[in-house]
């Protein structure tokens, strides 16, 4: 195994390594600035590191396929780590294309196949995060990260917290002993570094979504919550659980609860639903904290809807967080859901159906322009839309997209599908809503961490495009 010591004294011998006061990416003032990109310049110190890297790897048995560094300090390290190992790596684009094949990760791999990501230094994990959800959006299992220095400031508890487990050379105090015991630096220059990272023990993953509204922006109280379960989860997921027996409902629930930020469901498809049911579904809720969102698509007259909503054997009012209706029957159909959501004493918000997803729909563009109108005039209710695409340039009305799977196709009964890329990045929408192409996989678990993936991966990239 490379020694250490010598490697972090190459290190500093080319001034990968400085002391001064230095202003981070964060605002944080820092006594200390470490930059791994001068290594490029010092072919031997490059090998050194690559060499330490896959000796760290391999004193932790770490077992994987392919190698995928953070772009683009750590590209060249693992560059060096496949050419020595023989292994394969992929590359992780930082930018996503907007022609050819729109790849986010280039390179010859296979979903389900295992992937180590390579890194320089690690503070919160934050980098090592967005690669990690692009790699698993494309059906890569990453589980394992190196890195050559961990400044120990939370990023391995914040990476272990999602499933990460980070394998690193050096930490900062290993490297300041040596580099006192050396004589290339004082041990007062030590202490205060010391000192520092002991003011900044623990820096958080920060919420890189500066989406086109933030939870603190939303006017409605169902908006705010469900904003804050997407940053909180780093989800923008909507499972549709189309099943008709409540005890698979039930199960799927307790799957894929974690990963989502809403659970969709058709109450009125559901063979044996009774208000267990609905009790069930709310204790799940709040356990795995998610939105629950029926999809009754209301429209009929005021009154009928005040009594479908709140009637029946669903009672929908009493248990939904979100509910949709159609713009068709006017403002009569919204004004009698606003009764209803007043009279359950809850906060409910409405998603109107401004787009349908399937195939030869009677929608036109003034349809969904009147609907756009009618949901302005409701911002007391209307959270936002589901629909094909964003509708409205304030940011302040929400969209989420059904017809979505992670290749572009349909079924046999004009259901028409999009991608999670296509859908956020190019379409803007905020939530996908996935049903078959999750309850219906093998592994409904694994299939929704690839939507998970896949949608957060295309809502952070769509939002520092518009940055
Ligand atoms: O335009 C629309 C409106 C609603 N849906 C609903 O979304 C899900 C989609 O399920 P998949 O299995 O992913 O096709 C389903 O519950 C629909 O009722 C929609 O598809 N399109």
């Amino acid at each position: 195994m490379e020694d250490t010591e010598s490697l972090i004294l190459q290190l500093f011998d080319v001034g990968a390594v400085k002391f001064g006061r230095f202003t981070l990416k964060s605002g944080i003032e820092s006594p200390l600035y470490v930059d791994l990109r001068v290594t490029v310049s010092h072919p031997p110190v490059l090998e050194a590191v690559a060499r330490r890297l896959s000796a760290v790897l391999e004193a932790a048995q770490c077992e994987y396929d392919v190698l995928c560094g953070v772009p683009y300090t750590a590209l060249p390290f693992a560059t060096v780590m496949s050419v020595r190992s023989g292994k394969p790596m992929v590359m992780r684009r930082k930018e996503s294309k907007a022609y050819g094949l729109k790849r986010s990760v280039e390179g010859a791999y296979a979903a389900g196949q295992r992937c180590v990501v390579v890194e320089d230094l690690v503070t919160s994990g934050a980098s090592i995060l967005e690669t990690v959800e692009a790699l698993q959006a494309e059906g890569l299992q990453v589980d394992g990260a190196v890195a050559l220095l961990d400044r120990q400031q939370g990023g391995s508890v914040n990476l272990s917290q999602r499933g990460v487990r980070l394998h690193t050379a050096f930490g900062m105090e290993d490297m300041l002993r040596v580099l006192v015991r050396a004589s290339r630096i004082e041990s007062t220059v030590a202490q205060s570094v010391m000192e520092f990272m002991g003011a900044n023990r623990t820096v958080p993953v920060p919420v890189t979504v500066r989406c086109r509204w933030g939870a603190a922006a939303a006017a409605h109280p169902v908006a705010q919550r469900l904003l804050a379960i997407r940053d909180a989860k780093r989800s923008n997921l909507c499972v549709a659980a189309d099943l008709c027996d409540a005890a698979d409902i039930m199960r799927l629930c307790e799957q894929i609860g974690p990963l989502i930020c809403v659970l969709k469901v058709h109450a009125d498809t559901v063979d044996n639903w009774t208000a267990e049911t609905a009790s069930a579904l709310r204790a799940a809720a709040d356990r795995h904290n998610f939105l629950l969102f029926e999809d009754r698509k209301f429209a009929d007259i005021g009154h009928t809807v005040v009594c479908q909503a709140s009637g029946g054997v669903h009672r929908i009012v009493a248990w939904a967080d979100l509910i949709n209706a159609h713009g068709i029957p006017g403002r009569g159909v919204v004004d009698g859901l606003r009764q209803a959501c007043q009279a359950s004493g809850r906060a409910v918000g409405l998603l109107l159906v401004a787009q349908m997803s399937s195939k030869g729909n009677l929608i036109d563009s003034a349809y969904t322009e009147r609907c756009l109108a009618m949901a302005r005039e409701a911002r007391d209710l209307c959270i936002g839309f589901i629909a094909q695409e964003r509708l409205d340039d304030t940011g302040e009305l929400l969209v989420m997209t059904p017809g979505v799977q992670l290749a572009a196709g349909g079924d046999a009964l004009g259901q028409q599908y999009n991608t999670p890329a296509d859908v956020i990045g190019c379409r803007g929408a905020d939530f996908i809503i996935v049903g078959r192409g999750i309850y219906g996989a093998t592994d409904p678990c694994q299939a929704a961490r690839a939507y998970q993936a896949a949608g957060w991966a295309a809502l952070t990239d769509a939002s520092s495009r518009a940055r």
